[in-house]
């Protein structure tokens, strides 16, 4: 593909790999953004759109949109601030996964149990930015200076491994589940921050000319997000308990409530949190609500 291909396209950065990945295909898909990767090319012509994505490691993705070389970009949380683009980048959505907390782990059975043991000793992360910050404050706490300050080596992945191999006696890294924290022994101590996957755009755009598009684009995707959020709850309840019901599922703006056959009745339907949506039947069931259901969405704009 030649340069002049991606004149006058607004050019999106996707994770190409990774945990984000999968999920980022699965946006653009709900967003009826149509292209064909051909077998390891990075960049693509989106068909029905004039966007390009760009597939690059989620790392990178920061500088590339705080730079502008690329317009719009999702990556994660974590990752902003590590390349310390904040400043540079406008998160404009957040996208309800790639959810993860950066934490200090030690491993369990070990003789060092909290951060301040741990200061001056040796800490494994592919996060030298954020952990270099906070051992860096924490050392100055506690007046360590020269060869007693903690020492940050990077690596760039199965840095849980790092303890077990005598490399470190420390790590910072992420944390969904805690499966591989555990796996390798080890037991959170602090939490540096939490994280989640975000939509982003360059702070200061090269092209005005693109609001349109990446305003469209984010309508779009707040829209697929939401759907994996919501799910649209109707039952039938009595006219007298309708107060009560309504506090239970409030809904967006308001609940629809529409009239039965029978006068002492009604129908509700409202948008509930997939979350929450267990809890919600309980507290309905309890008032006297009938014939719940529970309707998934496949796609909405709200
Ligand atoms: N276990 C996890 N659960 C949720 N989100 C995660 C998890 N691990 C990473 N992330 C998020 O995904 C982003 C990319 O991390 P990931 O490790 O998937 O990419 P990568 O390092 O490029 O890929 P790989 O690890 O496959 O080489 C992280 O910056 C973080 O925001
Ligand atoms: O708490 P969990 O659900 O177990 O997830 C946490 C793990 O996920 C990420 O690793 P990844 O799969 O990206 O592998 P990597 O270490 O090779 O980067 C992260 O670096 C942790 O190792
Ligand atoms: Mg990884």
């Amino acid at each position: 593909m030649n340069a002049d291909a991606l004149n006058g396209r607004l050019l999106f950065a996707i994770p190409k790999k990774g945990r984000l990945h999968e999920k980022c295909l699965e946006l653009l898909a709900g967003a009826d953004i149509q292209f064909r990767r051909d077998h390891r090319l990075d960049v693509c012509l989106v068909k029905n759109q004039p966007i390009a994505l760009v597939f690059l490691p989620a790392a990178d993705i920061p500088s590339f949109v705080g730079k502008g070389n690329v317009d719009l970009g999702i990556t994660g949380q974590d990752v902003i601030l590590e390349a310390r683009m904040q400043e540079h980048v406008t998160e404009v959505l957040k996208l309800s996964f790639g959810k993860c907390a950066l934490q200090v782990q030690v491993p369990e059975a070990g003789s060092i149990q909290t951060v301040e043991q741990l200061a001056g000793k040796r800490v494994v992360t592919s996060f030298e930015v954020l952990s270099g910050e906070y051992f860096g404050k924490l050392d100055r706490q506690l007046n360590l200076t020269g060869e007693q300050k903690t020492k940050i080596e990077y690596v760039g992945g199965s840095v849980e491994a790092a303890c077990a191999l005598g490399l470190a006696d420390g790590i910072v890294d992420l944390v969904e589940s805690g499966d591989t924290m555990r796996a390798a022994g080890l037991h959170a101590i602090a939490t540096l921050l939490q994280s989640e996957a975000v939509l982003i755009k360059s702070s200061k755009p090269k092209h005005e000319s693109l609001e349109p598009l990446i305003k469209l684009l984010t309508s779009r995707i707040a829209g697929v997000v939401a759907a994996s959020k919501y799910v649209i709850c109707e039952y039938n309840i009595l006219r007298e308990k309708l107060h009560a019901a309504t506090s239970i599922t409030p809904g967006r703006r308001a609940p629809t409530i529409s009239p039965l056959e029978d006068e002492d009745w009604l129908a509700v339907s409202s948008m509930v949190e997939k979350r929450k949506v267990a809890d919600v039947m309980d507290e309905l069931v309890k008032i006297g609500a009938e014939d719940i259901l529970i309707f998934n969405l496949d796609n909405c704009r709200v």
